[in-house]
Order: structure tokens, then C-alpha cells, then sequence
């Protein structure tokens, strides 16, 4: 059925609107795009067991178009791109076919940005669809950076190899870092439900801890991280476990919900804060691989210029933030308590900065304190920086590392649907995002 009427043959404007499609785990996120990224509307619709009610799909993009205006094209975050797409790439069938065997490499997310791309495409069919990967952003990375020491067979037959995941948000935040502070080597921290790092050297990721799928590297709301191969060994030779029991565990039984009960950062917390052991231990293996993450990753750049702060937790828990940055002092990290949490500081945040949750609305606006900061300037001030504010389009950024030292520490808001905006564009203008 088609919802709206763009002749094929119309010529699209380089301006134009990007429907923006978001399919996770657990959420279909739609955001409209408008020329000069401005947010112009945007629906959450929730994917019980990774399924989104068709009909609320239909009814959503009429409410999105109704409200912002109709779509040139409409951009798709695809999660793995495998080997053959390093860049946003326009939708045909056969492309369509070839997303479809790469689903066994991220089983948790790729039917569910499959299952988008085939509603959407029935409700648009005249509007170009591109899809984005998040695994594009790591697809330079040196050879040694995405080898296993595994037998050749395995490499060569299989294609077992790093990947790496969350590429559309590193490529975001560790451009704005960039542009803020002209930082050269950048290590950005994705915490969201999936959580991964990615070393940025001069604008390319060289290094990532996520690999072959996204359970690898750092403990995560649901999932393990990296867990001794050997042990999972063990547990389906000796303890009987089958594969599929293992693989279902291991993505969605594991992580903070396995250590504290709860896959919610926020509860865990508060858990912590009333003195519950399984909390305080959770917490503090999160935190304990978080800060050997880090480490390996300026290893990778031969040192630090930026940390960024990015994703669900990475850009509201400043205690996971403290608590990264404790144990990297002998790196030149260094937060400030008040400007890492502006509520101890009375609520008022940082001079011309936002508060601590000041995200962007449906509408593009900004959080309840969120000014108009510099876009690719210095801060307010002093000229130390971007110490707070809003981004091109409304994101929150801000700087939370203590003045003068040698690392700038930055809090920027995951802007996923912006890189996905962006690298559509690119890719219906015959460029390679
Ligand atoms: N104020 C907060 N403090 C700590 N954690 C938070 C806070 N707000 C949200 N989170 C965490 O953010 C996570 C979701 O992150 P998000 O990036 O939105 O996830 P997704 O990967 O689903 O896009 C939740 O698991 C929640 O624990
Ligand atoms: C790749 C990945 O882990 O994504 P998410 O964090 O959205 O689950
Ligand atoms: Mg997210």
C-alpha cells in the first residue's frame, strides 16, 4: 500500500527530508530529518519480543509525515554489514537478499531492521531506501585490529573475524569531539543497553572492543561481554548446555541482569546506593572492564587527546562516568565532580550548559536547560571549550574533564539518526558517506 506520492521520476532535492529508521532490539525509533539536520518529528514505537505491530508502523509514519512533512528518501540503520557493504548503500532487492544472509551474525538485530526495511519499503515504495551499518565505522581497521588467532580454516572458509558494532554512533560522536576540541586521538564509550568503545585516530576507528557479533568486550545490560572461551567450552562439554541454550543466555540472561537482577543501569544504582551487595558487585565489574577497555584502546592510538561519553548510561550515570575515569589518572583523565554531575552543583549545571538530561524532544527541541551552544567552536567559557550546551541539532554536548588537563572529557549525546541522515544523503548523491 502506498502511503505517499513521489513520482519515481521526480528529480529529489539535495535538501530533502530523511525518514530515519531506528529497528533495535526492543524499539522501532522513527525520526523525520530536515535539510541542515533539523529534527522536525519523531515516534518510539516498542518491539515486544523484537516484533513491531505493522499497522503501528503505518500509523506512525502517517502521524511523522502529517506533522513533518514528506520524505525524499529514508535512511535504515542495518546492524551488520558483513564484508561487502563499508558504506550506506541504496536498498534493491538484491542488496535486500544479501542482508538477509548476514542475520546468524546479529540474530538479536538484524530481523528486526529487516522486518523495518520491508514495512517501510511497502509503505513508501516510491522513496529511495539506504541502509547504514553500524559496523561500517570499523571497517578500516588494521588487520591486526580484526584478526582472531584462530586456524586459517576458520578465518578463510567461515570469514570469522572482528567486526565491530555501533559504528554510527562512534562516527557521531568522535566527529563532534573532533570538531570541539580538535582532538586527534579519540576514545569514545557507547554505554547504552549494547555497550562497546571505539579508538578514533584523525577520524578512523583503528581499534573497537566489540568483534565477530556484539557480545564481545564490555558488560552490558543483557548481554556477557567477553567471556573465556574456554569456560563456554566447559559448560557444553561438561554441564550439557546446548548451543542454543548458550547463545540465548549469553545475549539476553547475561550482564548486569545476571550480576544484579536488573538490565537498568538506573536500578542498579539505586541498588549500590542502599547497599546491596549483588549491585555494588555488578557495578563494579562493569566499571572494572569499562576502565581495562579504555586503556586498550588508547593503546591502539599511542595515547589519549578525548574521552567521550555517549548512549543511555554513558550520557546520564555520572557515576559510571566517575567511575571510568577514576582509575585513569595516570592516562591525564580527569573529571570534574561538579561539571560530571551538575546536580551537585545545585542543579544549575555548567555555566551556559545544559542540565543533566537535556536531550533533544520530539520536535527538535532542546532539555529544560539546554542552550544554543557552539557548533564546532569554543565554549562559553573562558575559551576552554565546549562547556556545555547543544549541538548543530539540538544534542546535547558538554565537557566535564577539569580544566587544563590533558585529556578533554566530553559528554555528547548519541545521534545515530544524524549519521544515518548524513550517510543516506551521501549515498543517493553518489558519494560513499
Ligand atoms: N539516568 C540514568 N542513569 C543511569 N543509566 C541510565 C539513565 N538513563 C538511562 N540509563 C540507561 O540507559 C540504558 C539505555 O540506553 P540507550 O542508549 O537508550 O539504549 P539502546 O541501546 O536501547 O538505544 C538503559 O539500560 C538505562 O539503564
Ligand atoms: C549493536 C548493538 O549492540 O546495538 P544495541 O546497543 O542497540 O543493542
Ligand atoms: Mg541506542
Amino acid at each position: 500500500m502506498a502511503l505517499l506520492s513521489l513520482a519515481p521520476t521526480e528529480p529529489r532535492p539535495v535538501a530533502m527530508n530523511v525518514l530515519v529508521v531506528n529497528a533495535g532490539s526492543a524499539s522501532l525509533k522513527l525520526r523525520l530529518i530536515g535539510p541542515d539536520d533539523v529534527l522536525l518529528a519523531a515516534r518510539d514505537l516498542t518491539a515486544p519480543a523484537g516484533r513491531v505491530d505493522p499497522a503501528g508502523v503505518i500509523a506512525a509514519l502517517r502521524e511523522l509525515t502529517h506533522e513533518g512533512g514528506q520524505p525524499g528518501a529514508v535512511g535504515h540503520r542495518i546492524v551488520h554489514g558483513g564484508t561487502d557493504f563499508t558504506a550506506p548503500v541504496v536498498v534493491d532487492r538484491a542488496v535486500a537478499e544479501r542482508l538477509r544472509r548476514l542475520t546468524a551474525l546479529a540474530p538479536l538485530h538484524q530481523p528486526a531492521a529487516l522486518a523495518a526495511l520491508d514495512e517501510v519499503g511497502a509503505a513508501v515504495p516510491e522513496v529511495a531506501q539506504v541502509a547504514c551499518f553500524d559496523t561500517a565505522f570499523h571497517s578500516r581497521m588494521p588487520a591486526e585490529a580484526i584478526t582472531y588467532a584462530i586456524p586459517a580454516e576458520w578465518r578463510e572458509r567461515y570469514g570469522i573475524r572482528r567486526y565491530g558494532f555501533h559504528g554510527l554512533s562512534h562516527a557521531h560522536v568522535s566527529r563532534r569531539a573532533a570538531a570541539l576540541t580538535g582532538a586527534r586521538r579519540i576514545v569514545t564509550c557507547h554505554l547504552g543497553s549494547g555497550a562497546s568503545l571505539a579508538a578514533v585516530l584523525d577520524g578512523v576507528g583503528v581499534d573497537t572492543t566489540m568483534g565477530f557479533t556484539p557480545l564481545e568486550g564490555l558488560v552490558m545490560a543483557t548481554r556477557s561481554g567477553t567471556v573465556d572461551p574456554g569456560a563456554l567450552l566447559w559448560l557444553q562439554t561438561e554441564a550439557g548446555l546446548s548451543a542454543h541454550e548458550l547463545t540465548d543466555r549469553l545475549f539476553t540472561s547475561a550482564g548486569l541482569r545476571a550480576l544484579a537482577g536488573t538490565a537498568d543501569m538506573r536500578d542498579v544504582e539505586s541498588g549500590v546506593a542502599a547497599g546491596e551487595p549483588a549491585a555494588a558487585l555488578a557495578l563494579a565489574v562493569y566499571l572494572h572492564r569499562l576502565r581495562a577497555g579504555i586503556a586498550a584502546m588508547t593503546a591502539a592510538l599511542g595515547g589519549l587527546d578525548a574521552l567521550v561519553f555517549t548512549g543511555g548510561v554513558g550520557e546520564n550515570s555520572a557515576s559510571v562516568r566517575a567511575g571510568a575515569a577514576a582509575g585513569l589518572g595516570y592516562l591525564g583523565v580527569a573529571v570534574d565532580p561538579e561539571r560530571n554531575d551538575p546536580a551537585r552543583a545545585g542543579g544549575t549545571g555548567l555555566p551556559g550548559g545544559t542540565g543533566p538530561s537535556g536531550g533533544t524532544g520530539p520536535s527538535g527541541g532542546t532539555g529544560p536547560s539546554g542552550g544554543t551552544g557552539p557548533s564546532g567552536g569554543t565554549g562559553p567559557s573562558g575559551g576552554t571549550g565546549p562547556s556545555g550546551g547543544t549541538g548543530p541539532s539540538g544534542g546535547t554536548e558538554r565537557e566535564i574533564g577539569v580544566p587544563g588537563a590533558a585529556v578533554r572529557t566530553l559528554v555528547i549525546e548519541a545521534r545515530e539518526d544524524l549519521e544515518i541522515a548524513r550517510g543516506t544523503r551521501a549515498a543517493l548523491a553518489g558519494g560513499n558517506g
